[in-house]
């Protein structure tokens, strides 16, 4: 039997899944690590220590393999987007990697619309200046570290930095590219005009991949340390959206991902790149060649859980924090929660708005708390529903993966809050299957990811949604929406006492 990697560097942890030519999932491995978050509004990590945990997590993998390594044939990636990771000419890294979730670009996005023009920003890019963006982040760092700044000769996104360390080889690929805001998404090239603009050198930017494409192979070093073989043949890779979208069968027009990772994300394929929403959805190319993809993003999905549980109930784990909240009714017996922790992308681009729990009162116990906070995070998620329906999509079924997906109460939250049908999958991590399904084309396994799709991705469960359940969140939903408004000026006013 022959097998492939998939490596999904997420923003809470590793995961290395094993998968074979069945499309089976042989073995998992998952190594965390954790954020850096100096001030409020700040996110970062050490690069190095992404490397470590995967060279670890491969280690441990091939440990427990059976097989020949030599019958491991390739290996893929899949990565949180956009976070910026500067190297020197020596392609040593220059500071830690400013994340996806890192905020502090407010100043640089407001200059790249002065300087570029909204309506040009998006006909070149597809999407709006956001904070998390890539292009922001180089801004800031040319702004305050101008000594950084000078010092880089290329910068990474994540999963492409960990792939060079693996292979020794500099290269990007295109659906993690179009996160960055310098990619023509349309044209599938860098655009030189963006990087004119702002004073960035061409050569800062690597050269750009299909995420099927081999780049290289496994170096002899890391052959030694991980026990791969060095003929294992690395595939570039894709952005974890893309390749979650992937490895969920997100492959034709119509199909909706729903995704609780650290991030929440609504998802929806687009075979066109010409369509026109304003800059309301992210608009990225996809991980299947010449196709894109749109998407509506919730900052602290899954972050809100796991900042709960780190906070309230620090040693415990998911599945007991989460023990009790069917038997709390719909609405959390009056708390409401925003998942604003690290300020909002979809629907509201807000940098400084911050969450809140309204409703309050001293019957309340751990588990209304815990319940709301699920709650309030599907709310947000629906908000992003919400903005493609306006937009004429039909959406009666979604697939649901990431962490959140393991919770069967909550996938039912989510039938019953998106008023759709909810897919679960056998494995909810897409993001390490669509790598693995990425290198299964790669190797020639499969003439099309569409077809390594139909051998790859099974549906396990379904949950319907209960219309008198649907009927109480919409009551719910429509006081959900005002939290923002009304919290907008308030959290503007705190920020002063912010650390
Ligand atoms: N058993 C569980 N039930 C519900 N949610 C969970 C469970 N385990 C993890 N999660 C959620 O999943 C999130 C992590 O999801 P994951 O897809 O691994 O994220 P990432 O790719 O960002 O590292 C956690 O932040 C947590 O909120
Ligand atoms: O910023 C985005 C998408 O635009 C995030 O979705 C990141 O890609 C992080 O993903 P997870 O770690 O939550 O999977």
């Amino acid at each position: 039997m022959k097998y492939v990697i998939g490596v999904d560097l997420g923003t809470s942890a590793v995961k290395i899944l094993l998968v074979n030519k069945d499309g089976k999932v042989c073995q998992e491995v998952s190594k965390s690590y954790p954020l850096i978050q100096e001030k409020s509004g700040y996110s970062e990590q050490d690069p190095e220590e992404w490397v470590v945990k995967t060279v670890e997590g491969i280690k441990e993998l091939v440990q427990g393999f059976d097989g020949k390594a030599e019958d491991i044939e390739g290996i893929s990636f899949s990565g949180q987007m956009h976070g910026l990771v500067l190297l020197d000419e020596q392609n040593e890294i220059i500071r830690n990697s400013i994340l996806w979730n890192d905020t502090r670009t407010s100043e640089q996005c407001r200059q790249i619309y002065e300087a570029v023009g909204k309506e040009k920003l998006l006909s070149i890019t597809k999407n709006p200046a956001l904070e998390g963006f890539t292009l922001p982040k180089l801004l800031w760092v040319k702004e305050h570290e101008p000594e950084n700044f000078e010092k880089a000769s290329v910068f990474l996104l994540p999963k492409d930095y960990l792939r060079y360390r693996l292979t020794g080889q500099i290269h990007s690929e295109y659906s993690d590219a179009a996160g960055t805001l310098l990619l023509n998404v349309g044209e599938k090239k860098w655009s030189t005009e963006i990087c004119e603009i702002f004073g960035i050198k061409p050569e800062l930017c690597p050269p750009l991949a299909e995420s099927h494409g081999h780049v290289g192979n496994i170096t002899s070093d890391v052959a030694l340390q991980t026990g791969l073989a060095e003929s294992t043949k690395v595939f570039a890779g894709g952005a974890d959206n893309a390749c979650g979208a992937i490895g969920s069968g997100i492959l034709a027009e119509g199909r909706t991902l729903c995704s609780v990772g650290t991030s929440g994300v609504v998802l929806s394929y687009e075979e066109r790149n010409d369509q026109d929403f304003e800059g309301k959805v992210h608009y990225f190319n996809h991980g299947e060649e010449n196709a894109y993809y749109t998407m509506g993003v919730t900052l602290a999905a899954g972050y809100s859980l796991s900042w709960f549980k780190d906070t309230f109930a620090k040693d415990e784990e998911f599945d007991s924090l989460l023990a009790h909240i069917d038997q709390v009714p719909i609405g959390a017996n009056g708390l409401l929660f925003t998942p604003y922790l690290a300020g909002e992308r979809t629907p509201y681009a807000d940098a400084l708005i911050r969450g809140s729990f309204i409703g309050m009162d001293a019957s309340h116990q751990r588990r209304d708390f815990v319940r709301s906070v699920l709650e309030g995070i599907t709310f947000s998620l629906n908000e992003s529903i919400e903005i493609f329906r306006e937009n004429g999509k039909k959406i009666d079924t979604v697939i649901s993966i990431g962490g959140g997906a393991k919770n069967e109460t909550w996938l039912q939250m989510q039938a019953d809050i998106f008023n759709a049908k909810i897919v679960k999958l056998s494995s909810e991590q897409g993001p390490g299957m669509g790598a693995a399904m990425l290198a299964a084309y790669g190797c020639g396994w499969f003439s099309s990811l569409q077809q390594c799709a139909e051998h790859f991705v099974e549906a396990v469960k379904t949950y319907e949604p209960i219309e008198a359940n649907v009927g109480q969140y919409q009551k719910l939903f429509s006081l959900y929406k005002q939290v923002y408004q009304q919290t907008r000026e308030l959290n503007e006013q705190l920020q002063e006492f912010r650390k």
